[in-house]
C-alpha cells in the first residue's frame, strides 16, 4: 500500500475515511476505540499543514438521512480526542452546501461531514457519487480499516480520482492481522460470535480449515442449533443459512464447537425475564440472548493453551448486564493467556466489550474491525486495500 509518507499534503485538503461507526446507545457514545485509533494518522496530516475533511458511516441506515444514525454525536468525541475544535457538517456529503463548507477550512482545520450511508450512492459504488466526494479533498486517505471489506464510494470507489495512501491506522492493522496469516502458533482457535449472521456465516467455510478450533456463540449459534434440529424459540436465525451450517457441522463437526445452555430471555430487554435451559431448548415466546455456564467453562477449557487466537462478535447481549457474563468469561479466558498467546479481538461491539470487561490490556492486539478482519483472515482481498497499492 501506498503510505502516507508518499503524499506531499501541505497546504492541502485531504479527504479521510475513517471508521467512526461506534456503538451508540440512547444518544450515547459507548466506545471511543475507533476515534482514539485514527488520531494518529490525523495528527501527522494536520502537522504536515493539512486541513481535514472526515467521512464515515455509521450503522446501517435504509432511507436516507434519520437523527438516530446521524454522526454529530460523534464530533464531540473527537474534539476531545484530537484537542481541537472540529466543525460537524450536517448536510448531506454530495451537496453544493457541503462543498462550500470545506472550501473555507484554512491549514489545520478539521470537519467532520454527516453519514455517507445517508447517500443512497453509498453502498451501490455509485461513480457519480465518487466524484462528488472527490472534489471535497486534494487527497485521499483511507484509515477506516474496520469499512475496507466494503466495496463503497467513500472507501474505494473515491480513491481513483485522487492521489490517496494508507493511514497508519490501515497499515498497522493489516500488519498485525498478517501475523495470523502467516504460521500461525497452535493450537489456533477462532471465536465467532455477534448478530451479523449473514455476513459472517460465509467466511467461516474458508477459515476452518486453517484452524485447530472454532467456537460459536452470540445470535450466531441458533443457526447452527436449528440446522441440528434444535428449538430455538424466538432466538435470531438466518433461516437462508441453515442447511449451509448444516453442511459446515457435517464437514467439521469436529472442529466446530457449539453452546451446550443458554441464557432464555422472554423479551429483548434490560429487564427480561431470564432462564438457562439447554442451548436446543429454547421455549416457544423465548429467546437465547447469552451463552450459559457450562459453554462458558467449556470455553474456556478449550481455550487453554492456545498459542493464537482470533475473537470477533460477543457471545451475547452484552449491552445489558443480565446477558454479559457469557462475553466477560470469553474474555477473562483469552485475556488469561497473557504472554504465551497471540490474542486479537476485533469488531465495533466486540472492542467496546472486552473495554468494558476491563480485559483489553491483556490482550496482544485490539483491532478496529470484526468483519474486514475476518474477511483478511480468510485470505480474501479487501477491496480498501487493494484501492491503496
Ligand atoms: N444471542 C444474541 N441475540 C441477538 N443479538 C446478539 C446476541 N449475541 C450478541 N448479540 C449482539 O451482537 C452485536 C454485535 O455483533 P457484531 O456487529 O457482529 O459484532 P462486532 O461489532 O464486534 O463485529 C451486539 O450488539 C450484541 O448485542
Ligand atoms: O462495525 C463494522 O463492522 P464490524 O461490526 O464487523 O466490526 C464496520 O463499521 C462495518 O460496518 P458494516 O458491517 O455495516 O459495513
Amino acid at each position: 500500500m501506498q503510505t502516507l509518507d508518499q503524499l506531499n499534503v501541505g497546504g492541502q485538503r485531504v479527504l479521510v475515511r475513517v471508521d467512526y461507526n461506534l456503538p451508540i446507545k440512547d444518544g450515547a457514545v459507548q466506545d471511543e476505540t475507533r476515534v482514539t485509533a485514527s488520531v494518529p494518522t490525523l495528527q501527522k496530516l494536520l502537522a504536515q499543514g493539512a486541513s481535514l475533511v472526515l467521512m464515515s458511516h455509521l450503522g446501517r441506515p435504509k432511507n436516507g438521512p434519520e437523527e438516530k444514525y446521524s454522526l454529530r454525536p460523534v464530533a464531540a468525541v473527537l474534539e476531545k480526542a484530537l484537542g481541537r475544535p472540529v466543525r460537524f457538517i450536517g448536510s448531506l456529503p454530495s451537496s453544493e452546501e457541503t462543498l462550500r463548507a470545506v472550501e473555507s477550512l484554512k491549514p489545520g482545520e478539521v470537519a467532520l461531514l454527516e453519514n455517507v450511508r445517508f447517500e443512497p450512492g453509498e453502498e451501490k459504488n455509485d461513480p457519480e457519487l465518487s466524484r462528488q466526494l472527490a472534489r471535497l479533498g486534494d487527497a485521499f486517505v483511507l484509515d477506516a480499516f474496520g469499512s475496507a471489506h466494503r466495496a463503497h464510494a467513500s472507501v474505494s470507489g473515491v480513491a481513483g480520482l485522487l492521489p490517496h495512501a494508507a493511514g497508519t491506522l490501515l497499515q498497522t492493522e493489516v500488519d498485525a492481522l498478517s501475523r495470523l496469516l502467516e504460521n500461525p502458533a497452535r493450537p489456533y482457535v477462532v471465536i465467532i460470535g455477534g448478530a451479523k449472521v449473514s455476513d459472517k456465516i460465509k467466511v467461516i467455510e474458508n477459515l476452518l480449515p486453517g484452524v485447530d478450533r472454532m467456537l460459536i456463540g452470540g445470535g450466531m449459534m441458533f443457526t447452527f442449533i436449528k440446522a441440528k434440529g434444535g428449538q430455538i424459540g424466538g432466538s435470531l436465525v438466518e433461516e437462508d443459512q441453515v442447511a449451509y451450517a448444516g453442511q459446515l457441522l457435517a464437514q467439521y463437526g469436529d472442529k466446530l464447537m457449539l453452546p451446550t445452555d443458554a441464557v432464555a430471555a422472554d423479551k429483548f430487554a434490560a429487564d427480561a425475564r431470564t432462564q438457562v435451559v439447554p442451548a436446543d431448548q429454547i421455549p416457544d415466546g423465548w429467546m437465547g440472548l447469552d451463552i450459559g455456564p457450562d459453554t462458558q467453562r467449556a470455553y474456556a477449557d478449550a481455550l487453554k493453551g492456545a498459542k493464537t487466537v482470533f475473537w470477533n462478535g460477543p457471545m451475547g447481549v452484552f449491552e445489558f448486564p443480565a446477558f454479559a457474563a457469557g462475553t466477560n468469561a470469553v474474555a477473562q479466558a483469552v485475556a488469561d493467556l497473557g504472554q504465551d498467546a497471540y490474542t486479537v479481538v476485533g469488531g465495533g461491539d466486540s472492542v467496546s466489550a472486552i473495554n468494558k470487561s476491563g480485559q483489553a490490556d491483556r490482550v496482544s492486539h485490539i483491532s478496529t474491525g470484526g468483519g474486514a478482519s475476518l474477511e483478511l483472515l480468510e485470505g480474501q482481498r479487501l477491496p480498501g486495500v487493494e484501492a491503496m497499492k
